[in-house]
């Protein structure tokens, strides 16, 4: 049988992260790459992730039976009309963009829609390149398909056995959908977090006392205003009706949560963050998702040196091993507790069991 074919034109996080899955799950499938930084690819093939680098425009992209278009936007859309003379019948092109419209309507003004499945893996981080690419990026992350509509059932199917099979979990929504969607839950935190961040900047006095003193809740919700600008002012341009309605929505909970703090309404202000923890806790349930469920447990540990290293020890005795260990002080666990991160629910499992076994104190949350 003739060997599956995937081209990759862009291998940066999110190219690299889905080849490297593709090569770890399919070791047979051939691999083709384009980049715009060759050393890029000279990196892929010396990982044996790619197997043909090719050029732009590279005649042997009409090889493919999949290809995904994981560069910027606007290059996977400058790259339709070439494609459209190249791929085979066959091919399931797809890209991994974060905003869906844009690509849909090119491909439709194109007559590209019987070949084009859009997708987007909600995984990522605020770093770029093929060097932060993984092959677990995606692992168990929702990998939202918006196939057009002319795409046939046959290709929807094989497409969503190759997410599957990469470890991803498959969701179909339409672009639109998708495109409202992830403007809630993907546009508007990087919006929040940049203006946190700028808030910050502007209020600090030149001691940069806030800076210095921000906390841990501060920086866990700012990480991704590490993120590129380039990527996000690109976003926030080619999905502006949803993104500016979601605004709209959060602008008003800013100024009721205002109007609660003026008026010092203890009911309203307890009523708030109540209801926000009773959904934000429920996240955890989900089996996976962005927010990946958290195998972690809490445990009371005595102040004196090497109590750290001693549990440390019992787990690795019984060969559990250890994803992240670290004392951590919040309002919670006012004295600090030692937060220990497992792989899967069968290493936390049986780190509670060994751990209770021996009286430490354990939380779960
Ligand atoms: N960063 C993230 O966490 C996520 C990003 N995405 C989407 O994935 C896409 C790619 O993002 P990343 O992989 O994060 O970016 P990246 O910067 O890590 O990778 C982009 C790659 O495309 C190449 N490239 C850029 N312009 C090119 C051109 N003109 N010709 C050829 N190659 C070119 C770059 O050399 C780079 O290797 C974006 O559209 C983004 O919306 C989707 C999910 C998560
Ligand atoms: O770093 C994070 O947590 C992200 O939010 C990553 C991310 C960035 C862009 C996307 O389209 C999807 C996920």
């Amino acid at each position: 049988m003739e060997t599956t074919t995937i081209g990759f034109i862009g291998l940066g996080l999110i190219g690299g992260s889905i080849a490297k899955a593709i090569r770890k799950f399919h070791p047979d499938y051939q691999i083709i790459a384009y980049n715009r930084t060759t050393d890029t690819l000279k990196d892929a093939v010396f990982d044996g992730i790619v197997d043909i680098p090719c050029n732009e425009h590279d005649p042997r992209f009409a090889l493919c039976d999949y290809i995904f278009l994981c560069a910027t936007v606007d290059y996977n859309i400058e790259c339709l009309p070439w494609l459209k003379q190249v791929i085979r019948p066959g091919c399931i092109l797809t890209d991994v963009g974060s905003v869906k419209g844009e690509i849909h309507r090119k491909v439709t003004e194109l007559d590209m829609a019987y070949n084009f499945i859009g997708g987007h893996p909600m995984a990522g981080s605020e770093h770029m390149g093929y060097e932060h690419s993984t092959d677990h990026l995606i692992e168990n992350a929702y990998y939202i398909l918006t196939p057009s509509e002319e795409v046939g059932l046959d290709k929807i199917g094989k497409y969503t056995e190759l997410v599957t099979s990469i470890g991803a979990l498959p969701m179909i929504l339409t672009w639109d959908e998708h495109d409202f969607i992830t403007a809630a839950v993907s546009h508007l935190p990087h919006i929040v977090a940049a203006s946190l961040v700028n808030v910050v900047k502007k209020l600090d006095s030149p001691l940069e006392h806030m800076k210095t003193i921000a906390a841990g809740g501060f920086k866990d919700i700012t990480r991704i205003a590490s993120s590129s600008p380039h990527m996000w002012q690109q976003i926030c341009l080619e999905n502006p009706e949803h993104i500016s309605k979601v605004l709209d929505e959060y602008i008003r909970l800013i100024v009721q949560a205002k109007y609660l703090v003026d008026q010092k309404d203890a009911n309203g202000l307890y009523d708030m963050f109540s209801q926000s923890k009773e959904y934000r806790n429920s996240f955890n349930d989900v089996p996976s998702g962005p927010i990946k469920k958290d195998f972690a447990l809490y445990c009371d540990i005595i102040d004196e040196t090497g109590s750290i290293a001693t549990i440390a020890t019992i787990l690795s005795m019984n060969n559990i091993s250890i994803k992240n260990i670290g004392i951590l002080h919040n309002r919670e666990f006012e004295d600090g507790v030692l937060k220990i991160e497992f792989y899967d629910e069968d290493a936390l499992k049986q780190a509670l069991e060994q751990l209770t076994k021996r009286n430490y104190k354990i939380y779960e949350r």
